[in-house]
């Protein structure tokens, strides 16, 4: 079905925080914090959404080193009893056996159903993180501190939780809201460049689905975000959250328009779990994903050259990879046989998001050519082929 469109927004920070509410059924609504310097500026609030005594920030070993001690002495000098658990660094990591060092840390140190987790770091620790609160001893509350782009502007926000499988992206999870999710902009200071185009592409994702003036934005502003011009990031991490709040407000559990949050995902996920969790970064699979899917809708005749060329062009401009490269270990059978376990999938008939129409608009259906996504996924391998024989 069509997606509403949202109506146009355009709001430079100011210094105090933003706020943007996610406002969810039976008064569950909760804020999103952004702001530069927040950790330093705006401690206490942080620390008002922790309702119990005991607080188990987890972290990871990239980003504890960087802002673990601010973190903890935030909730601290709130007379808080504060532990933590540091997890090693990695896709290859978000799974079972180390989700399970976090139920480790809590359980040693007693730590009871009125206890917090706190996610400190990227969208893998806080997919973690969200999961693990939604299974300890059934359910404890958590917050989320993101420090990646992709976590700011996607991740953090919405509940989504989980680990990965082998046999699939994000298979064991839940839906678990935090108390409040704290982003202080400071943080993409330490922020790799590779990391930051990552989260850039769940971005672009908002004006493709539902926010065409947002696109054209990004068309114009995407070389000062590569700059990390502050005022212009968080322009766009505010209107992504915006997006992403009022998506997840209007279907919190996926029913339906949630899942158009998944555009470029069934093509990325498989390229990702078929490459190797950790080989490709999230981002850069979606943006592969979202290329293939851009593709095969304008293959059904959905969108025109036009629309095509702006997403390639938008995609190169934040030099995300719209193709596979050579040594790329993707077969047609691959792509079909992953794509097949999708969480889309419903009474065994997958679902796809499809751009269509003009810019800003998708669908979420089944009422798709398989011949034009076969003809697309054979594409994508056969420039991975053709690549292979250039370097041969
Ligand atoms: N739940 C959701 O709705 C949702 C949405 C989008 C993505 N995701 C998930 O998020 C994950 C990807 O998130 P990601 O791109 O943040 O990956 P990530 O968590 O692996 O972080 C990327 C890298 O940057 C490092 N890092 C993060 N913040 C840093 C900082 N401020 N300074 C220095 N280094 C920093 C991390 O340690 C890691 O090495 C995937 O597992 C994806 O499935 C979930
Ligand atoms: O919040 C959502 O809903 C999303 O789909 C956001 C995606 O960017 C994110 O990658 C999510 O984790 C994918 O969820 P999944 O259900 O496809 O695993
Ligand atoms: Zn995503």
């Amino acid at each position: 079905y069509l997606v509403p469109h949202r109506s146009p927004t355009s709001t430079a920070l100011r210094s105090e925080p933003e706020i943007v509410s996610v406002p969810l059924a039976e008064g569950r609504n909760y804020p999103i914090y952004i702001g530069a310097d927040l950790l330093n500026s705006d401690s206490e609030t942080l620390a008002s959404h922790a309702k119990g005594n005991d607080i188990l920030i987890v972290s990871n070993t990239k980003i504890a080193p960087l802002y673990l001690a601010r973190v903890e002495s935030i909730f601290k000098s709130a007379g808080k009893n504060t532990y933590t658990c540091i997890l090693p660094d990695g896709e290859e990591y978000k799974d079972l056996p180390t989700l399970n060092l976090i139920y480790d840390e809590a359980l040693k140190n007693g730590l009871d159903r009125k206890c917090t987790f706190v996610a400190l770091g990227g969208g893998v620790i806080g997919d973690m993180v969200g999961y693990a609160a939604a299974s300890y001893q059934r359910g404890v509350d958590f917050i989320q501190v993101p420090t990646s782009v992709m976590a700011m502007v996607d991740s953090s926000v919405g509940g989504k939780t989980g680990v990965n499988h082998a046999l699939g992206k994000n298979m064991i999870g839940a839906f678990h809201q935090p108390n409040c999710v704290f982003i202080d902009t400071n943080t993409l200071e330490t922020l790799p460049d590779r990391e930051l185009k990552s989260g850039i592409s769940e971005i672009i994702k908002y004006g493709l689905i539902r926010d065409a003036p947002f696109f054209e934005w990004q068309e114009k502003n995407i070389p000062e975000l590569l700059k990390r011009n502050p005022t212009i990031f968080a322009e766009a991490i505010k209107r992504s959250c915006e997006n992403k709040a009022e998506v997840v407000a209007a279907d919190e559990k996926e029913a339906g328009v949630r899942a158009t949050l998944n555009l470029g995902h069934t093509f990325g996920h498989a390229v990702e779990n078929g490459s190797g969790y950790g080989h490709w970064l999230h981002g850069e699979a979606v943006a592969i994903g979202t290329a293939m899917a851009t593709d095969m809708s304008a293959r059904m005749g959905w969108i025109d050259e036009s629309l095509t060329a702006r997403v390639q062009s938008i995609l190169k401009l934040a030099d995300l990879p719209t193709e596979l490269p050579g040594d790329s270990p993707m077969t047609t059978e691959k792509f079909l046989s992953l794509m097949s376990v999708d969480k889309k999938v419903a009474n065994g008939v997958l679902r796809l998001i499809l751009l269509k129409g003009e810019l800003g608009n998708c669908v979420f259906t089944s009422d798709f050519d398989d011949n034009a996504m076969k003809e697309t996924i054979d594409l994508y391998v056969s420039m991975i082929k053709e690549k292979a024989a250039k370097t041969n």
